[in-house]
């Protein structure tokens, strides 16, 4: 698949809310439906990503589209959570500051799957040496641990997590990838962002 298929098969409704004349609920609902019966699950509202959940795999979470994806501005390429991840790396080797990556949405969502991608992400793209390997491969291991004690079948989705999300990944002067992941219970959240801006 290559950067001009990408961009022609994303030709259906519009991939950009900004852009769409009618601004009513039915008008940003038959947009997203008539994306995602396409299988294009994320249109941008700006620099903001919504998603569709698909229930199924998607060939769209592969090494050539993360390829596709590094380094290449933000609106040249369909939206995917890979461009989100990608500008938010370059935006902090450009400030030179911290960003976040917010995710949010009911249960089912897709919360959960999104924020392994942009793990994934991270690990694939970013530069790295033997030793950096090993915290790489920590990152990603540490999702099935804490899924393994934290999380449960609800009527909402068989792999809930029962508990909030925090994940702090640092990066050294060469950007490489240098420490992992904090993960808390929801309780903690409020408590650990205000720590987090009081620091920053
Ligand atoms: N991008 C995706 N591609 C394919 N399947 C997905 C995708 N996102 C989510 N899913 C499917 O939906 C299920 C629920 O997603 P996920 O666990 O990420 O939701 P969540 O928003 O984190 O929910 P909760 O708040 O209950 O933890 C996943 O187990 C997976 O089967």
């Amino acid at each position: 698949c290559d950067v001009k298929s990408l961009t022609a098969r994303d030709h259906v409704g519009i991939q950009d809310f900004v852009l769409l004349d009618e601004t009513t609920e039915a008008a940003f609902l038959s947009n997203l439906k008539k994306r995602f019966c396409k299988d294009l699950i994320y249109t941008y509202i700006g620099t903001l990503l919504v998603s569709v959940n698909p229930y199924k795999e998607l060939d769209i979470y592969n090494k050539k589209q993360m390829d596709l994806y590094m380094g290449v501005n933000f609106f040249e390429l369909p939206p995917h959570i890979y461009a989100l991840a990608d500008n938010a790396y370059h935006t902090m080797l450009t400030e030179f500051n911290n960003h976040f990556i917010l995710i949010s949405g009911e249960s089912g969502a897709g919360k959960t799957e999104a924020s392994k991608k942009i793990l994934q992400y991270y690990a694939v793209s970013c530069p790295s040496t033997t030793l950096l390997n090993t915290v790489r491969d920590k990152m990603l291991m540490s999702n099935p641990v804490l899924e393994a004690f934290g999380n449960a079948k609800t009527l909402k989705n068989d792999n809930s997590s029962r508990f909030g999300k925090y994940m702090d990944i640092q990066f050294d002067s060469q950007v490489r990838i240098s420490s992992q992941i904090q993960s808390v219970p929801e309780m903690h959240f409020k408590e650990l962002l205000q720590k987090r801006k009081t620091e920053s």
